[in-house]
């Protein structure tokens, strides 16, 4: 069943004008409008994401990736576009106090940068508790043992859980995050590049706990990613966005396989 349906998602950063839409994207090969100097980040973005789905958008760097992730994790604004949760209606729409229980509820973000995604002078199971307490979880016992359930599940070494999360590695700080993300048992997780950053046996290590976290709660997901590798792995179904559009969409081993837009070609032939 449908989980989230966007459509139309758009982003503009400045004033924006009549021509913003029409002067922008592929063809053109800028995201700029040439009238007003506004930026195009992402413009008519439509796709679902069913229960237990994994939904990867891939691109090149400022293709307009993150700004679908943040429109969809309610932490940015969009100029246009909707995005219906199933029960909850457009949650764009949504009021301050609403967004606010929609995202500590419903939703899980994995932040591309740390800094965005935990409080590094808390310690780590103080990240997770907190996103615990702003769902209403009051019981200090209750607390302490869902993050050291968390902390198994995401294979965080337990006997770190007091400690500062700034003296975690990056692959735990990342762990870390998966944990909070899912911690409310949200509808919905949001990756934005999961593994940027990490070496590549930590980044495979990261990719299988969220593989198998994802098989065992059935969460429809969107994992965004600049790397065609990651979104191969986990995604079944995959969009292809340049210059804030989508310029390809299909199941990832068709696209993988019989790439339809040059550009996706490029990206393929990039990783092999
Ligand atoms: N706050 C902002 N103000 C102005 N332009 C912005 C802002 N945030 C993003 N942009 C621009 O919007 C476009 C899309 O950015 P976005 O971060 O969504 O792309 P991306 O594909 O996620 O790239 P990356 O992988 O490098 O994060 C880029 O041209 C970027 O420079």
């Amino acid at each position: 069943m449908t989980f989230l349906d966007a459509d139309g998602l758009t982003k503009v950063y400045g004033e924006g004008c009549s021509a913003c839409l029409a002067t922008t994207g592929p063809e053109y090969d800028r995201n700029r409008c040439p009238e007003c100097d506004s930026v195009v980040a992402c413009a008519d973005v439509s796709f679902e994401v069913r229960d237990g789905e994994v939904l990867g958008i891939v691109g090149e760097s400022g293709s307009g990736k993150s700004s679908v992730a943040e429109i969809l994790a309610l932490d940015a604004d969009a100029t246009a576009g909707t995005a219906t949760i199933r029960g909850h209606g457009d949650v764009l729409d949504a009021d301050y106090q609403r967004r606010r229980e929609i995202r500590d509820e419903h939703l899980g973000m994995v932040h591309q940068h740390v800094h965005d995604g935990l409080n590094l002078s808390f310690t780590g199971g103080g990240n997770v508790a907190e996103k615990l307490l702003s769902a209403g979880w009051r019981h200090y016992g209750d607390i302490r043992s869902r993050v050291r359930g968390l902390f198994e599940e995401t294979e965080v070494p337990v006997d770190r859980m007091d400690d500062s999360a700034e003296t975690y590695s990056g692959g735990m700080q990342r762990r870390v995050q998966i944990a909070k993300a899912i911690a409310n048992d949200p509808g919905l997780v949001v990756l934005d590049e999961p593994t940027t950053g990490l070496d590549v046996s930590v980044q495979a290590r990261v990719l299988d706990t969220f593989r198998r976290l994802q098989r065992e709660q059935d969460v429809a997901t969107v994992v965004v990613s600049h790397d065609l590798s990651v979104v191969r792995l986990l995604a079944d179904r995959v969009l292809v966005m340049r210059q804030g559009r989508i310029v390809e969409a299909g199941l990832t081993d068709r696209v993988m396989e019989d790439p339809h837009h040059e550009y996706t070609q490029t990206l393929i032939n990039s990783i092999i």
